[in-house]
C-alpha cells in the first residue's frame, strides 16, 4: 500500500466514520420521536448514501491518482473558488506528487510534470486519449471546428491550415501586421493623452491583426460588429442552461451570435474571392486567399461550412491567448527594469524606425525572445488542456478508466522545478537567453545542459506553453510575430509607464493593466 492510498483511505475512513455516526444519530432521535417521516429520518437517509459512498471509494481508488474527495455534493469546489487557483493545484501537486486527482465538483485528474505530458501526447497519438470540451464549448465552436473534430477529420483539417500559419509562410504577413501595429500603437498614444487605457484594448487589437493578416485589409465597421458578436459568443461557453436554448439565456445568446459571425465570414469570403482572383497578391499571401484558392492532401478541399468553423476556431484560438501574453509582457516589463533596459538597447541596436522589421532579426533577437518565452512561462495564457480517456489505461501504477477526465496542466509543468531549478516561479529573462549573451548567467541552470534541454523554441514538453503531440498549436509562429512587432515597435517609439495590474487567473491567464504610451521624441 503506497503512502499516497493511505492518506487517501484515511480521508474515507474518517468521513466513513463520521457519516455513520451521524446516520445512527438521527435514525435513534426518529426512532424515539415514533415516526420515520421526520427530518431526522431524512437526514439520516442521507448519511447513510454518504456513508457508502464513502466505502466505495475507499477500495475504488485503490489504484486511482491520489487526493482529496471533499465535502458531499460540492466536493471541492469552496477551497476551489474561494482561493488562488494556482495555488489550489500547486499545494495539491506539493501534497500527492505529480499526478493528482481534483474533485471540483467533477472529479478530475492532472498532470503536471514533462514525462507525464509526453505520455499523454503519445496516447492522444494512438487513439487512447481524446479532447474533452464541455458541451456548450462543442456547440458554440460548432461540428466541422478543428477542436472538435478527431482521427483522421481532425489529421486532414489541420493538414490543410497549417501551411499559411508555417514559420515560412507566416513571413507574408510581417509588413501588414508592422502597419497595423503602428497605426495601433499611433491610435493609442493619442487616447492616452486624455485617459489611461485598459489592457481590454488588446483583444480588439487581436482581432484587428488577424483580420489584417487573413484580408489584407480591415472594414473598421464590421471589426467592431464582430467584436461584439464575438464576445457574446465567447459568454455562451459557460451556461447554466448547458446546451439548452432557452431564449435570453447565455447559451442562446451565443448560438445567435454565432450565426451572425458565420453569416459575416461568409460575405467577407464572397467578397474577397470577387475582389482578389486566384493569384493576384492577396490571394496569394493572405490567410484567407490561401484558405480559400488552396486544395488539401488528394486535391480535397474543406467545403464552405468546414471553412467557416475552422476559421472561427482559428479566430477564437488565437484571440484571447494573444490578447493575455500582450498584457503580461507589458506587466513584467513596467515592473523589471533590467528586462526593459537590455530590450530596449538590443531594439536600439538591431531595429531601425524608418524602415521595414527584419524576419531573422526578430527571430533570433535574444533578449526579445527571452522576454516573451519567460512571460508566457510564468503566466501561460493557457493553462491547461482537457482531455477524456477512450479507453482504461495505467500509466505509473495508476489506472485511469475509460472516460476519465484528464487536464494537462500547462502552469504547473512549466514552473516544474526539476526543470527550471532557479526560482521556478518568478519572472526571470536571463533563463532564456543564450549562452553566449553578456547577461547570461549559468548559476540559473544547476546543469550545464539544463539550458540546451528545456528550449522553448523546440516546443517540448518542458516548456508546453503551445500545448503538444497531435493538437500543438496551430498559430504558434503567427502569435509569436505578432508578440514581437508588437514590442519592438512599442518599445522603440513609445514611453510606457502601467499604473497598475491585476491578476486575471480564468478564463484566461493573464495580467489585466492600466497603461499610457507617450510618443518618444528622439
Ligand atoms: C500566445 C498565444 C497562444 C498560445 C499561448 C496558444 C496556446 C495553445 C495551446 C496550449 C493549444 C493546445 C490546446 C490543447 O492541447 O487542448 C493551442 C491550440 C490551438 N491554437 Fe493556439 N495559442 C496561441 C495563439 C494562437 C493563434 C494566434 C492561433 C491562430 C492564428 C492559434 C490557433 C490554435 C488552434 C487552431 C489550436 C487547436 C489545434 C488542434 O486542436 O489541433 N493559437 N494553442
Amino acid at each position: 500500500m503506497s503512502f499516497s492510498y493511505y492518506e487517501v483511505a484515511q480521508e474515507h475512513v474518517w468521513k466513513g466514520g463520521f457519516y455513520l455516526a451521524l446516520c445512527v444519530y438521527a435514525f435513534s432521535c426518529a426512532q424515539s420521536s415514533g415516526s420515520f417521516l421526520t427530518w431526522s429520518a431524512i437526514v439520516g437517509v442521507f448519511m447513510a448514501i454518504c456513508f457508502f459512498q464513502e466505502l466505495a471509494l475507499l477500495f475504488q481508488r485503490r489504484h486511482l491518482p491520489p487526493g482529496r474527495y471533499g465535502l458531499p455534493l460540492i466536493r471541492e469546489l469552496l477551497w476551489f473558488v474561494i482561493g488562488n487557483k494556482m495555488d489550489f493545484f500547486a499545494e495539491r501537486k506539493k501534497k500527492w506528487g505529480a499526478i493528482f486527482n481534483v474533485s471540483i465538483p467533477f472529479t478530475a485528474t492532472i498532470l503536471s510534470e514533462q514525462e507525464d505530458l509526453q505520455w499523454l501526447f503519445q496516447m492522444e497519438r494512438k487513439g487512447f486519449i481524446k479532447i474533452s470540451w464541455p458541451a456548450t464549448v462543442v456547440a458554440t465552436l460548432g461540428p466541422n471546428a478543428i477542436a472538435n473534430v478527431f482521427g483522421e477529420q481532425h489529421r486532414r483539417l489541420r493538414a490543410f491550415f497549417q501551411p499559411w500559419f508555417s514559420p515560412a509562410f507566416v513571413e507574408n504577413y510581417l509588413g501588414v501586421i508592422d502597419v497595423t501595429v503602428q497605426e495601433e500603437l499611433k491610435e493609442w498614444a493619442t487616447l492616452s493623452s486624455s485617459s489611461t487605457l485598459s489592457s481590454d484594448v488588446f483583444k480588439l487589437f487581436a482581432l484587428r491583426l488577424f483580420f489584417a493578416a487573413s484580408f489584407g485589409k480591415v472594414d473598421e465597421q464590421m471589426l467592431i460588429t464582430f467584436h461584439d458578436d464575438f464576445k457574446t459568443w465567447l459568454d455562451g461557453f459557460i451556461s447554466i442552461t448547458g446546451t439548452v436554448r432557452v431564449p435570453g439565456t447565455r447559451f442562446d445568446q451565443a448560438m445567435a451570435a454565432r450565426e451572425r459571425i458565420l453569416t459575416t465570414i461568409d460575405h467577407l469570403i464572397d467578397q474577397f474571392e470577387k475582389e482578389n482572383p486566384e493569384g493576384s497578391d492577396l490571394a496569394e499571401n493572405t490567410v484567407l486567399g490561401r484558405c480559400v484558392y488552396a486544395s488539401g492532401e488528394d486535391g480535397l478541399c474543406p467545403d464552405r461550412s468546414q471553412l467557416k468553423d475552422g476559421l472561427l476556431n482559428i479566430i477564437f484560438a488565437g484571440h484571447d491567448t494573444t490578447t493575455g501574453a500582450m498584457g503580461s509582457a507589458i506587466y513584467h516589463l513596467a515592473h523589471q527594469s533590467v528586462a526593459r533596459d537590455a530590450l530596449l538597447e538590443e531594439i536600439n541596436n538591431l531595429f531601425s524606425k524608418s524602415t521595414g522589421l527584419d524576419m531573422e532579426k526578430l527571430k533570433s533577437a535574444p533578449v526579445l525572445n527571452a522576454i516573451i518565452w519567460e512571460t508566457m512561462r510564468v503566466d501561460p495564457p493557457v493553462l491547461a488542456g482537457p482531455r477524456r480517456t477512450e479507453q482504461e489505461l495505467v500509466y505509473k501504477n495508476f489506472r485511469f478508466p475509460m472516460n476519465s477526465l484528464i487536464f494537462y496542466s500547462i502552469s504547473l509543468a512549466a514552473t516544474d522545478p526539476n526543470a527550471y531549478e532557479h526560482r521556478p516561479l518568478e519572472f526571470d529573462f536571463r533563463r532564456f537567453l543564450p549562452k553566449d549573451h553578456k547577461l547570461y548567467d549559468p548559476t540559473i541552470w544547476n546543469h550545464k545542459e539544463s539550458r540546451d534541454i528545456v528550449d522553448p523554441a523546440q516546443g517540448r514538453a518542458n516548456y508546453p506553453i503551445f500545448g503538444g503531440g497531435s493538437r500543438i498549436c496551430l498559430g504558434k509562429h503567427f502569435a509569436l510575430l505578432e508578440l514581437r512587432v508588437f514590442l519592438v515597435r512599442l518599445f522603440q517609439n513609445y514611453e510606457l509607464s502601467v499604473e497598475n495590474g491585476t491578476k486575471a487567473w480564468l478564463p484566461i491567464n493573464t495580467w489585466n493593466v492600466n497603461f499610457q504610451l507617450l510618443k518618444k521624441t528622439t
